[in-house]
């Protein structure tokens, strides 16, 4: 396991599907130069995904393999389909951001906390569900797909106590404007501790 330095921090968003985790970190994370540690998964991409950049989309037997090899930090399955970390991959993104960030289900975050204690910011990212559930229909969801995702609302929601900071993403500016904030004083921290 690569072992942290004590300035590097690492970010875990965490909290219901579609409460805008991904929208918001990258927003947060552009602004202050954070890069985030892209897991790899199972799942068939989406239309508009990339790999690389959405997930390392990856097929079962590859999945398998690298997980036999003990590449994987941690694992989860979420919907039938796998979800990963590799060690290599937070080691190298240390090398290019002093801190780095990931999106995780609660299992996920949970892992990391407990591997590197300190080192690790719980962000929970949340809305209603009625909330999620109009914004997956405007996104074109079917209720088919938008109740498979409501199903793990109340479990991802349960974690919220266990995280450090707490964002209801209504407004989207004002979420972002918050959460840099936020981001921007552990990271201040750092700095003044190194003085
Ligand atoms: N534990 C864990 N969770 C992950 C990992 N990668 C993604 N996730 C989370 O697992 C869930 C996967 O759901 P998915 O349907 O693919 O949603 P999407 O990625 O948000 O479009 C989301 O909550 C992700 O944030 C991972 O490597 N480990
Ligand atoms: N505050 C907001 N108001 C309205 N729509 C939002 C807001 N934040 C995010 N979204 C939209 O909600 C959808 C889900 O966001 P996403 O960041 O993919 O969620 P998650 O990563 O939590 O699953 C996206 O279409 C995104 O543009």
């Amino acid at each position: 396991m690569y072992a942290l330095r004590d300035k590097e921090m690492i970010f875990v968003f965490t909290g219901p599907h579609g409460a805008g985790r991904k929208t918001v970190a990258e927003m947060s994370g552009s602004t202050l130069g954070i890069k985030q540690v892209i897991s790899y998964t199972t799942r068939p991409p989406k239309a508009t995904e990339v790999d690389g950049q959405d997930y390392h989309f990856i097929s079962p037997g590859q999945f398998a393999k690298a997980q036999a090899e003990g590449e994987f930090i941690e694992v989860s399955t979420v919907n039938d389909h796998l979800y990963g970390i590799k060690s290599k991959d937070i080691e190298e993104m240390f090398q290019r951001s002093g801190s780095i960030y990931l999106i995780l289900n609660h299992s996920g975050a949970e892992t990391l906390k407990n591997l590197y204690g300190d080192h690790v910011v719980q962000i929970f990212i949340y809305a209603e569900r009625e909330t999620l559930k109009q914004r997956m229909k405007e996104s074109g969801d079917s209720e088919e797909v938008a109740s498979k995702y409501l199903s793990d609302f109340e479990k991802e929601l349960a974690y919220r106590d266990r995280c450090d900071h707490v964002f209801e993403n209504v407004d989207l500016a004002h979420t972002v404007f918050d959460l840099t904030k936020t981001l921007d004083k552990y990271l201040n921290r750092n700095l003044l501790e190194l003085d």
